[in-house]
């Protein structure tokens, strides 16, 4: 067993005791939690990525719910053990749960959070940095003037990609795709093809009606093409950007084959989960083809880069802030303590996980309801019906 972790307590005398892992942005999630009868524990171990056996001391013998962060391995260990203690309610801080067993959850009957809608635009407008950085070749310019290399302006120098009508290619057009494909077409003009495995309905309407806009103000129209496979969006993108949750349907989805049917200048951007790309496969790429880009916010063996990455000129890489932004941290850091809090008081799951806005006004008290409960319909919860 580990050695009991450090942690710093608010409302001691609440009566359910609840755990934060990690001390996330903001304040109103704890005032949240304490107004409503909870103790409050932050870990405080100067530990990035704690390990089962930490969060195993942390739950200790009496817990009712946890906060989580993704680096954490959340299965049959730990729900165990929550379940042991009398915890009801786990809350990932973070929308993605590839870190989570949720077959295990259901075992114990643990309801699993996450934090979608709040972190959308923020990840996209990293997506869309990165997308921008890549083509204009910014990071390596930057350390070229900062090298004192930069003697005169010349016609050769650090030459990029003009983003208005090229392709942008998006694979997985959920939230954050389409709101990163909004953004690169209603800013830079490009037309759009996209690989999911639903249609993407709205996303499809904004660009027509954009590139009817368009068209009416006398401009080239924008165009948007639903691909039938991945390939055809690899073959025909300039600018990539990958999207879609990681599961065993994506994980290494960019590999050698695939990245050899890419466009020798293409850019490609991944701010989802580091294995859908095989990482050794795009160092070699990388290596090989000079003028192909990455920008790159998550990493095969987070927080390692596969070795040879770093070295790469043509690769810009960032250490997972996509939804690094006040606004959203905070939001994330709400949402979580909600699905914990709600669960708890035996509120019903919010029906509408695509619309998150209630909880994060914070003027009003947020709705007796679960933000998002990804587990709801296998533990028979009620959906709200506000
Ligand atoms: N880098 C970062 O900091 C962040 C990363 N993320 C990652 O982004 C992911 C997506 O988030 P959202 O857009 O909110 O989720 P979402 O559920 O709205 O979108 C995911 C999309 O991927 C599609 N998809 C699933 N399997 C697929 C496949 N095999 N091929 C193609 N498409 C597939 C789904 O149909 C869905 O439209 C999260 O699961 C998370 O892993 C999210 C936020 C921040
Ligand atoms: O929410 C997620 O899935 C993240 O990666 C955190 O930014």
């Amino acid at each position: 067993m580990a050695k009991p972790v450090s942690i710093e307590v608010w409302n001691p005398n609440g009566k359910y005791r609840v755990i934060s892992t990690k001390a996330m942005p903001g304040t109103r999630w704890i005032r949240l939690l304490t107004d409503q009868d909870c103790r409050v524990e932050i870990c405080t171990s100067k530990k990035t990525i704690l390990s089962v056996e930490d969060i195993q001391a942390l739950i200790g013998e009496k817990c009712d719910g946890v906060i989580g962060q993704l680096t954490e391995d959340w299965g049959e260990a730990l729900f165990s053990a929550l379940a042991r203690a009398g915890g009801k309610a786990f809350s990932n801080m973070a929308v993605g749960y590839n870190n989570v067993d949720v077959n295990a959850a259901n075992k114990y009957g643990v309801a699993v959070g996450n934090t979608p809608g709040v972190l959308t635009e923020t990840t996209a407008e990293l997506a869309a940095s990165l997308s921008l950085a890549a083509s204009r070749r910014i990071v390596e310019a930057d350390e070229f003037m900062r090298a004192g290399l930069y003697d005169g302006w010349l016609p050769h120098l650090f030459v990029g990609n003009l983003l208005k009508g090229q392709t942008v290619g998006v694979i997985g057009a959920g939230r954050i795709g389409s709101a990163y494909a909004r953004m690169m077409i209603e800013g830079f003009k490009m037309n759009l093809i996209y690989y999911d495995l639903y249609q993407a309905t709205r996303l499809e309407k904004f660009v027509t009606a954009y590139g009817e806009f368009l068209k009416a103000n006398g401009e080239q129209p924008v165009t948007w093409k639903r691909a039938g496979s991945m390939e055809e969006v690899l073959r025909e993108g300039d600018v990539i950007s990958l999207h879609p949750i990681l599961d065993k349907t994506t994980y290494h989805l960019i590999n050698k084959d695939r990245l050899s049917i890419m466009k020798k200048e293409a850019i490609l951007i991944n701010c989802s989960r580091g294995p859908v790309v095989d990482e050794v496969a795009l160092v070699e790429h990388l290596k090989e083809n000079p003028m192909f880009r990455v920008g790159l916010d998550v990493f095969e063996d987070e927080p390692y880069m596969k070795p040879g990455l770093a070295d790469m000129k043509n690769a810009i890489v960032v250490p997972h802030i996509a939804s690094a932004s006040k606004w959203t941290r905070e939001g994330m850091a709400t949402l979580a303590a909600l699905n914990v809090l709600g669960k708890i008081k035996g509120y019903p799951f919010w029906s509408n996980p695509n619309n998150v806005e209630p909880f994060l006004n914070e003027n009003s008290p947020p709705p007796a309801a679960c933000p998002s409960i990804v587990n709801a319909k296998n533990l028979g919860l009620t959906a709200s019906k506000l």
